[in-house]
């Protein structure tokens, strides 16, 4: 998507209360800033790259994050998951602040699923021992457990049994992002942040995976953070939607408000200029199988 320059300077939208929902993964004014170093071209000094981002997840529910390339949406996602420590702010999980320094500990409660499957699996190990490995590393069950529970969750993905020995490289991409998504959920976590999941991916194969997270969601009763940059995916997807221009949050409202009444003119230039979703991607009538 080019750059969209409103103009609009970001304003934060009204505070998201909804007192009788319970509160997986909330966001309380977080804030990143990178210092950039002295280059030859260019002086010392710093971008923001999150600002004063408040927001909450309910439990079992899709929020969809938006924004265009370089609004901040990868940053903040690498916040929620402890891999980037926040500048100003706080992130609770289930009530409870994220440590950064506890990453282990984080992992049982928030996973996630990037958008390249390829860069984030082993290339030297099998399908099994990397859906396996956070099994291992968190001391789960013994062996047997262990080999069980990765069978049942690739089965669950949809994983052939005659793969369950391969390689990546031995893998279609699909079935790469779907080993991602049996690694991601092999913990039982409660919360997945997709960043760009099937960006990577083929438009028929991008359907099937995304059919198989809103499966996996409606059998594990699972909360979503969907950050994309595509319009049509999200709006088949998710419950809200919170849209970031330039490090804030501008607008969240709920999926039917946005596409159809959206407040903030930023949303509208989004809304504008996203092309239209190609065809196959209707989503729910497509098989969940490669
Ligand atoms: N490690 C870093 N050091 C300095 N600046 C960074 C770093 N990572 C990201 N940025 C800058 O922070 C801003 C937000 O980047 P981020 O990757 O979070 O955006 P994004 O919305 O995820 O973009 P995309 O959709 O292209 O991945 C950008 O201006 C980017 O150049």
């Amino acid at each position: 998507m080019n750059t969209i320059d409103t103009g609009v300077a970001p304003t934060a939208p009204p505070p998201d209360t909804q007192p009788d929902r319970d509160i997986a993964l909330e966001l309380c004014s977080l804030g990143k800033v990178y210092a950039l170093k002295r280059g030859m071209f260019k002086a010392p000094g710093e971008i923001r790259a999150v600002n004063d981002v408040s927001l909450r997840l309910y439990r079992g529910e899709t929020l969809g994050l938006v924004g265009e390339s370089g609004c901040g949406k990868s940053t903040l996602a690498k916040m929620l998951l402890g891999l980037l420590e926040p500048s100003s702010g706080n992130v609770l999980i289930n009530g409870q602040e994220v440590d950064p320094t506890l990453r282990k500990d984080n992992a049982r409660h928030i996973q996630p699923i990037f958008q390249d499957p390829y860069s984030s699996l082993n290339p030297r190990k099998t399908v099994s021992e990397i859906v396996g490995l956070p099994l291992r590393l968190h001391r789960v069950g013994s062996s047997a457990d262990r080999q069980k529970a990765v069978r049942k969750i690739l089965d669950l993905v949809g994983m052939p049994e005659r793969t369950y020995g391969q390689y990546p490289n031995q893998l279609s991409g699909g079935q790469r992002q779907r080993v991602a998504i049996a690694r991601a959920l092999i913990l039982q976590p409660d919360i997945l942040i997709c960043d760009e999941p099937t960006s990577a991916l083929d438009v028929s194969v991008q359907a099937q995976i995304l059919n198989l997270l809103l499966d996996l969601k409606a059998e594990f009763g699972l909360t979503y953070l969907f950050i994309s940059h595509d319009l049509g995916v999200v709006e088949h997807l998710v419950d809200r939607v919170a849209v970031m221009h330039k490090g804030s949050i501008v607008e969240l409202e709920t999926r039917e408000k946005i596409f159809s009444a959206p407040g903030h003119p930023y949303t509208r230039m989004l809304l504008a200029s996203a092309l239209t979703p190609e065809p196959g991607l209707g989503i729910p009538e497509l098989a969940a199988s490669e």
